[in-house]
């Protein structure tokens, strides 16, 4: 796909010079490179007529989508009055800003998503405009790129007045930060971002769970991941085909010189466009040193592609330099690790003494640094003393049994394996069950101990009935959408002890465990679910992205 050269976030050090009127800046934005290199006028976007600004009054953003979570924080910044007067009258979808307006703006907090947001000044109207890579305390120029309802996105031009408590530009890593879509906090120390990350799990449950705070516990500071830079273990790269007009003339490429054309890399911050990566510090030494003759090899075979690829970059170890006993501590000091590109392929990764293996294309956590931590703190967090107990759980209220749901290749399952009598885990993909399954021969787990089935998480409530409630422990890691309806409400006529649930998506996770606290509250027998502690993790370093842990404890 060809780059547009105009108008999408650049990096930090690319500052304007000079200052262009604005009609000259309209023009330039007018335009866009062609893949020929030609300049081609750009069209306008479409003016909201009266009728789609009606349709739009009625268009909530999708319950506990990106928009919402988004929503939330411009009604919060915006105030509620205002957002709900501008609503009434109408004017939700006035914005006050031409396309390509370049502003001065000065930010007023984050957003859940890592962006900058702040109130632009304007005499008729609150409005709020968000801006990737702008820290709260500075003013910023920005130009804007899309109006919506009550806000807009805009692209960040330059600080004009930085915030020096949080901004420190030697700290960026990547040459590619300020434009790639990958990383939002590069510039901020590494307390600071572990510290937004608790307050948009604090957002998140006020936003989305519908707990009073007197149901809510204290939530800890995030929990660190051990690597900040190279911790990724996959990357996913992708190019496009070369355009059809060049592709029956195309000859192959001699040497490593990319055609112009040619992007091979991530989106560009706020834009579905491919931009061109050469770096990524995030990723782990072995997918970094991959990653240079990956793209040259992509290049020199451009002229073969038809369509537009997703590459798999993925951190294994090399399972032909392993010990014959794969669990030994001699095998681990043996090890090497190699890059698998091809998504049938099978990685093997390490977490503490255990193995895992999986198909390269099924999901895996990805940063592996943070697994023992993580798995560790599951696992305090199911064994930890009762409030009122003065010792360690009894052994007759010590849990037996565990399930696992949405287990993958069985990562918690076989983690906590040990401290279990008998564990049930299920996971919809066979690919996945089938490495769980293996992966409990693998490390040696006593046979008949842990079972694994695929099929849909609610399921797993039918195969075990013989397992005890008041002595099972449930831990639930769904996709990004949570859980559905039918696994809930099986999760509450079970009734396990304890459920820990981990997410990749603290405000759907805060909307399921507002529902399982809300909905026990009334039971006959008296007990309900009481949220006992709420963590956020990190996963992803330099990202604004947050994983968290809720502990529900049956009382
Ligand atoms: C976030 S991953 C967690 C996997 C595993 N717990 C781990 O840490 O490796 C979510 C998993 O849920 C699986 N999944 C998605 N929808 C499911 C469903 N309805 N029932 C069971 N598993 C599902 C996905 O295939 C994926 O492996």
């Amino acid at each position: 796909m060809a780059d547009t050269t105009t108008g999408h976030a650049r990096p930090l050090s690319d500052s304007d010079s000079g200052q262009p009127t604005k009609k000259q800046r309209l023009d330039k934005h007018d335009t866009k490179t062609t893949e020929d290199g030609a300049q081609e006028k750009k069209k306008q976007p479409k003016k909201i007529s009266k009728r789609s600004k009606k349709k739009a009054r009625g268009l909530e953003p999708e319950p506990y989508s990106n928009d919402d979570v988004l929503w939330r924080d411009i009604v919060q910044l915006l105030g509620k009055d205002a957002a709900d007067q501008a609503i009434e009258e109408g004017t939700e979808t006035d914005s006050p800003f031409e396309f390509r307006e370049e502003i001065d703006l000065d930010i007023a907090a984050f957003t859940s998503s890592g962006e900058g947001i702040g109130i632009a000044q304007e005499p008729k109207r609150r409005w709020a405009v968000i801006v990737p890579f702008s820290l709260p305390g500075e003013k910023v120029r920005a130009r804007i790129y899309r109006n919506q309802r009550l806000h807009s996105f805009a692209d960040f031009v330059e600080v004009i007045t930085p915030n020096p408590e949080l901004r420190d530009n030697t700290r960026v890593q990547c040459k590619h930060f300020g434009a790639c879509a990958g990383c939002q906090y590069q510039m901020l120390s590494y307390e600071k971002q572990l510290d937004l990350k608790r307050d948009v799990v604090v957002k998140a449950y006020k936003n989305f769970s519908d707990l009073p705070d007197s149901s809510m516990p204290e939530i800890g500071s995030t929990i660190a991941s051990p690597l900040q830079y190279g911790y990724r273990t996959k990357l996913t790269p992708h190019f496009e085909a070369p355009p059809k007009k060049l592709q029956k003339t195309l000859t192959p490429v001699t040497g490593s010189e990319k055609p112009d054309w040619l992007k091979i890399g991530f989106n560009r911050i706020g834009t579905r466009n491919t931009m061109d990566i050469e770096e990524c510090p995030i990723a782990t030494s072995t997918i970094r040193d991959a990653l240079g003759p990956t793209r040259e090899n992509i290049i020199q075979n451009i002229h073969t592609y038809k369509r537009g690829v997703s590459l798999l970059l993925r951190d294994s170890i090399d399972t032909t330099s392993a010990g014959s006993d794969p669990v030994s501590e001699l095998a681990e000091s043996l090890e090497k690790h190699v890059c698998v590109k091809d998504h049938k392929a099978t990685i093997r990764e390490r977490v503490g003494d255990l193995l895992f293996e999986y198909q390269a294309g099924s999901f895996f956590q990805n940063n592996n640094s943070v697994l023992i931590p993580l798995t560790s703190y599951v696992r305090d967090a199911i064994f930890a003393p009762t409030p009122s107990a003065t010792a360690v759980v009894s052994t007759n209220e010590r849990p037996t049994h565990l399930v696992d749901a949405y287990c993958g290749s069985g990562l918690f399952a076989l983690s906590l394996a040990p401290h279990f009598e008998i564990v049930a885990g299920i996971e919809l993909s066979v690919d996945s069950i089938r490495f769980a399954t293996r992966n409990a021969e693998l490390n040696k787990m006593p046979a008949g101990k842990c079972t694994f089935r695929s099929g849909d998480a609610a399921n797993i409530f039918d195969s075990v009935g013989e397992f005890p409630p008041e002595r099972t422990v449930l831990v639930i890691d769904p996709p990004r959408k949570g859980c559905d309806e039918r696994f809930l409400s099986q999760l509450l006529a079970f009734r396990a002890a304890k459920v820990v649930y981990v997410s990749c998506n603290v405000h759907t996770q805060a909307r399921d465990i507002g529902a399982i606290v809300g909905r026990t509250a009334g039971e006959p027998d008296g007990k309900r679910y009481v949220l006992e502690s709420l963590r956020g993790f990190d996963l992803f370093p330099q990202t604004a992205h947050v994983e968290s842990v809720a502990v529900l404890k049956l009382v």
